[in-house]
């Protein structure tokens, strides 16, 4: 990976690996693709091709559908969740036990980022172990159930809050050749990008069935893609046949056209490259883009993600708040911080007041004049307190016993 001056300057998060290598932390490669679009033939391929290049990769399935891969994982939600008997059990059909047993995965994955974070530093026991410089993440052929599920969410930030994360999104190059089969892969892959908020590579796979370079000249020419789409509606790709000539009713290409000028800007974000996973062109091309993602990750995402974080955590305390103030009302002692006795409480702490009573405590008629009126402007304060309650008021007899 290409060392910048913006990468020596990305603040490494408390959990990440880049504690023991500041300069290079592993980068997880997400790969995700619809069912048929050679996502098993594509992670089989940069395994392969890593292996080759001598860094071996740190491989996570988390399709646990999966009957069989071509290549060994380091890690296989099969080991942890049997999906077969999550579907008998839960009484499940397919999708929704691929979901279960990742929901059900999920709740490990501090052991998963335990395990990452450990093979991705360096091990002082046995320095020949080198540290790993790529995660590669198989997921689910149905997408939606890895995309839009809450595990899936977990998932991808525990990995994007310790790593570098990099989607690749697998595209059946061939079958995205008409215009409007291209427009609902984009639009697919813009939902993903937006649902995820991590960088995305386009892998237009299959490149030897059937050469990408459309794809790319329809993202950056407009135009290009304008006459493309006259062309399908001549040939009467999008159906619909009313009329003579085969022209359709005009409502595809009118919405298509709108829409791929509302995707212009979704573009400008992505890498597309070209690959053929079964013959492995398009490989190193790959690679360099996932390399240029990362960067991007630090610089852009990184920051957004701490944002989001933090915002979290902020939000994490109000509801705590909020419930605690649910809870005090529940309990009918209104709000613990606007009643006038929690607040005594805390002046009582440090006041002269802890002095008298703890020098003499049995002895209330000993508590000088000071004190029974400061006490009692107190209670009548509670008493008279707008939101005092009943409770309110018990709780300052209640304060009051106890200072006697
Ligand atoms: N011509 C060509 N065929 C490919 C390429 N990559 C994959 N295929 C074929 O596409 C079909 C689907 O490939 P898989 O890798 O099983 O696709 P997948 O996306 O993992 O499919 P699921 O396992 O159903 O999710 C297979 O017949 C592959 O041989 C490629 O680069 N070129």
């Amino acid at each position: 990976m290409a060392s910048t001056s913006a990468e020596a300057a990305a603040p490494a998060t408390s959990s990440s690996p880049a504690a023991g290598d500041a300069a290079k932390p592993p980068v997880a490669i997400v790969c995700i693709g619809m069912a048929g679009s050679g996502k098993t033939t594509f992670m089989q391929r940069i395994n392969a091709y890593l292996h080759q290049k001598k860094d071996p990769p740190y491989v996570m399935n988390l399709d646990p559908a999966v009957t069989h891969s071509p290549f060994q994982s380091n890690i296989d939600i099969r080991d942890s969740v049997n999906y077969k008997k999550v579907m008998e059990e839960y009484k499940l059909g397919p999708n929704g036990g691929i979901m279960t047993s990742l929901n059900l995965f999920s709740t490990k994955v501090d052991q998963v980022m335990n395990i990452l974070e450990k093979r991705a530093a360096p091990d002082p026991e046995n320095p020949a172990k080198k540290p790993i410089n790529r995660i590669l993440v198989d997921t689910p052929g149905q997408i939606e159930v890895f995309v839009w599920s809450a595990s899936g969410t977990i998932l991808l930030e525990s990995l994007a809050s310790s790593f570098p994360t990099v989607i690749a999104y697998i595209i059946d190059t061939p079958r995205s050749s008409s215009t409007s089969t291209f427009m609902s892969n984009m639009l697919y892959a813009c939902s993903i990008l937006y649902k995820m908020k991590l960088p995305m590579i386009l892998v237009f796979n299959k490149a030897d069935a059937k050469d990408p370079s459309f794809a790319k000249e329809w993202m950056n020419d407009y135009e290009a893609f304008q006459e493309a789409l006259t062309e399908d509606e001549n040939s009467n790709a999008f159906g619909g046949g009313e009329g003579e000539g085969g022209g359709g009713s005009g409502y595809m290409s009118g919405l298509i056209n709108s829409m791929s000028l509302m995707l212009e800007e979704f573009y400008s974000h992505l890498s597309i490259v070209g690959v053929s996973s079964l013959y492995g062109t398009g490989i190193d091309e790959f690679f360099a883009a996932v390399d240029e993602k990362a960067e991007e990750f630090k610089k852009d995402y990184q920051p957004e993600l701490d944002r989001r974080r933090t915002e979290r955590e902020e939000n994490k305390k109000k509801q705590r708040e909020k419930e605690l103030a649910k809870m005090m009302k529940d309990m009918n002692l209104g709000n613990p911080s606007a009643t006038s006795a929690f607040a005594d409480i805390k002046a009582d702490d440090d006041e002269e007041e802890l002095k008298v009573l703890s020098s003499d405590e049995d002895d209330e008629i000993d508590m000088d004049e000071d004190d029974k009126e400061g006490l009692q402007a107190r209670y009548e304060a509670a008493m008279q307190n707008d939101s005092t309650t009943t409770a309110d008021a018990s709780f300052a007899k209640y304060l009051h016993t106890q200072q006697r």
